[in-house]
Order: C-alpha cells, then structure tokens, then sequence
C-alpha cells in the first residue's frame, strides 16, 4: 500500500471554537502536500488529530489505514516535527536521538545519518538549549527521520530558518517526496509553498476551502490575466478600467489586466493613442491564486464570534 494520510469527517471543537469542522482529505505518496490557511485556521490541530496527541470529537485520522495510536512502531510509519523548541534543553543533540532510537528499537547508526543529512553532525554533542531557532528545527527534522518513515509532517518548518536553511529544507521536501514518500507541510505563507507543494489543502476555520493540484491552480489563476508593458501606466489603467477590465499595477510599466481579451486590449489602446511595448499572458504567483480560490469566502479570514 503507499504511504498516505487520509483526514474523514475530522471534529475537534474546545469549548466555544470549533478548530476543525468536519474535514476530510488525502496526502498522497510522491507529493509534498502544502497545508494552508489563515492563523487559527486548524491547521495544527489538524496535525495533532493526526498524531493521537489530541483526540477527535468525531471522524478519523489514519496514516497508512490505521489510526496513529494502533500504530505498533509509529516512528517507522511517521516522522513529524510540530514544535522544534519542545526539546530537553540540558540534553545533547545525539543524545536526544540516542535516547528516541532505543525507545522505538530503530538503529544507533541511524542517529548519525540522520545528524549528517540535516548538517548537525558538528553539533552533535552540543546542550540543545544553546542551539538557535533554526538548529531546533534541523534536530527536530532529524529526529523525525530517525525511523526513516513513508509519510512526514512539518508544521511551518521554515519558522527561525535563514535563507540558507529555507533552500535547504525545500530541496528536502522535495527529495523526500521523489523517494515516494508522502510530505504534509502547513504554512500560513502562500510564499513559501511556491516552488515546493504539488498539491494543496487550503483551510478556513475548519473547514477545507480547496483540495487541488499547484499546477491546476496556477494555470486557472493565470488563464484570463494579460500582462501589458506601457510607458504610460496610468493613461492605459484609466482606458482598460472604463472598459470594464481589473487592473493592477505590477511595476513601474506593467499592468496586469483581468476581463478583457488580448485584441479587445490591443484595440481599445491604440484607439486612444496609448503606446505598449508588450502584451503577454501573466504567469500568476500562489500567493495570487490564492487569493482567487478564497475571494468569496467572505468569513474565511474573520475570527469566529465570541458568544459570551
Ligand atoms: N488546546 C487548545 N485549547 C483551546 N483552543 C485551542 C487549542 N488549540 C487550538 N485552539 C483553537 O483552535 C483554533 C485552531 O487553532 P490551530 O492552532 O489549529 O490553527 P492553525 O491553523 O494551526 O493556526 P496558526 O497558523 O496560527 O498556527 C484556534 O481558534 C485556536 O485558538
């Protein structure tokens, strides 16, 4: 069977906040599945349910067909890292996986391959309370790799990562997922899931907003805007608008243009003595297909009402 983690009709609710609302959906082997919504969406919860550290009000979660907690050696079927800070700070880095490989019966040779594979292995002996945000999370990816397992869970993994560190845990992503593992990662940062997700699970307040591939969503997103270089960016903003198209500015002389086709454009500037240099098809970001997928979800961003 590949690996997977499948969510169905999955209920949490603290008191008065419903944090997941019947959710359901699949991370699939050989992708990185990009988790996305707003703060206090569900996503950690989500990830939690997933886990067996909090338990559902209704529905399941199962990684590969059986819930997290009937799991027999859970570290060989999932590696995660939720929060990197939760570490013993007196505790050595190798330590810390010594003591995490004899607990779960895997391999002392794995605590110094999976030390070697985040760039740990000089800080190896090093106190874990001394490390920096970014070396957490490394320690953490290590130990969720101690049991070299078919699905992995990252919840916003590039948080206290530098530049450096944001390259390297994407090209991790992505090489474990070509391994045919199946990659959960939550962010609230449509950014950083650009050039990583295959697919992704959006959120609002619980409930599943969008379940689709990044290339389908992009080529939508990106299907009926044309992109127009002009030296006289306010001129052409004021003829397209009057002619009923979206405008927006997307540099000092471009305009990204939504609900005119090309010729209409072509026409409609050159009738008013507008000059363009270039007219092509906008090649969107996520962050703006995003954008797209949840305008309409009116209450997506709100918080959820107080009753008291
Ligand atoms: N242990 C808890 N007790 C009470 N409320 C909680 C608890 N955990 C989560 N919540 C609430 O459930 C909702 C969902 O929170 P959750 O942390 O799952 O969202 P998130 O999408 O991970 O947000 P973020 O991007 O900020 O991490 C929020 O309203 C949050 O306040």
């Amino acid at each position: 069977m590949d690996p997977t983690i499948e969510v169905r009709a999955l209920r949490k609710r603290y008191r008065s906040t419903v944090a997941v609302d019947g959710l359901s959906f699949t991370v699939r082997a050989g992708e990185v599945t990009g988790f996305v919504g707003p703060n206090g969406a569900g996503k950690s919860t989500t990830m939690r349910l997933i886990l067996g550290l909090d338990t559902p009000d209704g529905g399941q979660a199962l990684v590969n067909g059986r819930s997290y907690r009937s799991l027999r050696t859970p570290l060989t079927q999932v590696g995660a890292v939720l929060d990197a800070s939760a570490l013993h700070p007196g505790r050595r880095a190798r330590d810390h996986l010594l003591w995490m490989a004899y607990s779960n019966g895997i391999s002392k040779r794995r605590v110094s391959d999976v030390l070697e594979q985040v760039g740990l292995a000089s800080a190896a002996r090093r106190r874990a309370g001394s490390f920096s945000l970014g070396m957490q999370q490394r320690l953490g990816i290590a130990a969720a790799l101690l049991g070299d397992p078919p699905v992995l869970m990252f919840d916003e993994p590039v948080n206290g990562l530098d530049p450096d560190g944001i390259v390297w845990i994407r090209n991790l992503m992505r090489s474990l997922a070509a391994e045919g593992r199946a990659v959960l990662v939550s962010s609230h940062l449509m950014g950083e899931l650009e050039d990583t997700a295959d697919h992704l699970i959006a959120i609002g307040r619980g409930r599943l907003i969008a379940d689709t591939s990044v290339a389908e969503l992009l080529a939508t997103a990106s299907k009926d805007r044309i992109e127009v270089t002009t030296a006289q960016r306010t001129d052409a903003t004021t003829v397209l608008a009057n002619a009923g198209a979206t405008v927006t500015v997307a540099g000092p002389s471009t305009v990204v243009v939504e609900g005119l086709a090309g010729d209409q454009m072509s026409q409609l500037l050159s009738e008013a003595r507008v000059p363009f240099s270039e007219m092509r098809r906008h090649r969107a970001s996520l962050e703006e297909a995003y954008m797209d997928l949840t305008r309409g979800a009116i209450e997506f961003a709100a918080p959820p009402e107080d009753p008291r």
